[in-house]
């Protein structure tokens, strides 16, 4: 079950706005959710007692964003496990509620064999719940630290393609605090870049259908006192011909392993426009986005939207419901084509920022060779 609260004491920071977190009221365990939905007009809190609210809160972009999602995925096994859920229907459940973003299996995955290895060692239920928990607090922290490593190299790969600073990025969908335990991916480059004093300009595509660099990267980049400047995803061509782009920056929702990189609808026309006018395509994303078990952009699920999206103008809370009924700006019964996502091919891609560094050129070896040096990261001394 989910609640609705009004925001008491929002953070008010310019950034680190938490955008999920565990409580243990009296009344048992929750997650507590920013309703991203209703940004940036008001700040809402979700709070889920279940699973089940939780996929509801993913399906509906309550939460959304790679990262983010994998974070809930986790704490989504972790609240099932302590409400006494059956954890692996929840973890099911859980996994499918979006296709695309990698992160959502891999923090929903590891929370859940953290519960079950715990259960066979102890044969508690409640010693497995406290291992879930701590499985998706530590995914929570290592975002955050990873969050920081992809800012710092990616602001170094910056200065070094773009040594007369006064960066204008060009960004696309929504990479901040948002979506992250930190400040980010795509988002944390840029910001960095600012506070560093190099940032000229942020150019925001307002992203289609349902508005996220508008609602939402906007939102986190005036919170953060950034010059930005809002554009619709169809002007950015002649932002390029105007030679007012040095370089985009966006993040992931899934890396193949061949280096295509999934990203939200409108990231590949980007990146054909960045090459066309010789500007640096930077994709910015943690090493767990990266899927070894996907070959090729080609066998990436993309998330199909409903086309009233894109037939009627619907605000995005109603459109988040999944219900239709907005003011209709096509012929009734016109089809419409509604991909959440695009591939980009890695030959695209100037460079992948990891927490790990930056992988470029993007090929099989270079993505594998990242991928094996965050294993070895990880693994006990
Ligand atoms: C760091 S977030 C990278 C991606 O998850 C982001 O660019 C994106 O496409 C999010 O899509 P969304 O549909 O809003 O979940």
């Amino acid at each position: 079950m989910a609640d609705q609260q009004a925001r008491t004491g929002v953070d008010k920071r310019p950034t680190g706005i938490p955008a999920i977190r565990w409580e243990e009221p009296p009344e048992g365990p929750v997650l507590v959710l920013l309703d991203q939905t209703r940004l940036p007009v008001e700040e809402v809190e979700l709070v889920c007692t279940d699973a089940s609210a939780l996929v509801e809160a993913i399906r509906s972009l309550a939460v959304r964003g790679a990262p983010l999602l994998g974070i809930a995925g986790a704490y989504g096994v972790a609240l099932a496990a302590a409400r006494g859920f059956d954890v692996a229907e929840a973890a099911r459940a859980l996994e499918g509620a979006r296709p695309t973003a990698v992160n959502l299996s891999v923090g929903v995955r590891r929370a859940e064999s953290a519960h079950r290895a715990a259960l066979v060692r102890t044969g508690e239920p409640t010693a497995a719940a406290v291992a879930a928990l701590a499985a998706a607090r530590a995914l929570h922290r290592e975002d955050a630290e990873a969050s920081a490593r992809m800012a710092a190299h990616g602001l170094t790969l910056l200065d070094e393609l773009l040594p007369a600073g006064g960066h204008r990025i060009l960004t696309h969908c929504n990479t901040g605090s948002l979506v992250s335990g930190g400040e980010g991916t795509a988002f944390a480059v840029a910001l960095a870049a600012h506070r560093a004093g190099r940032l000229r300009r942020l150019w925001v595509d307002e992203t289609r259908p349902l508005l996220q660099g508008a609602r939402l990267t906007a939102y986190e980049a005036a919170r953060s006192g950034m010059p930005y400047t809002l554009l619709t995803d169809n002007a950015a061509g002649s932002l390029f011909a105007a030679g007012e782009v040095d370089a985009v920056l966006i993040g992931a929702d899934r890396i193949a392993a061949d280096g295509s990189v999934a990203n939200k609808v409108g990231s590949y026309p980007l990146a054909v426009l960045a090459r066309y006018h010789h500007v640096p395509f930077i994709v910015v994303a943690p090493v767990t986005t990266v899927d070894p078990g996907t070959p090729d952009g080609a066998s990436i699920e993309v998330e199909q939207r409903p086309g009233f999206e894109v037939t009627e103008v619907v605000a995005p809370q109603v459109a988040a419901t999944g219900a239709a009924g907005g003011i209709p700006v096509a012929p009734l019964g016109t089809q419409a084509y509604n991909p959440a996502f695009d591939v980009t091919p890695p030959e695209l891609v100037t460079a992948i920022v990891t927490e790990e560094g930056a992988v470029s050129p993007v090929t099989a070896e270079s993505l594998a060779g990242v991928c094996a040096r965050s294993r070895r990261a990880a693994e006990p001394a």
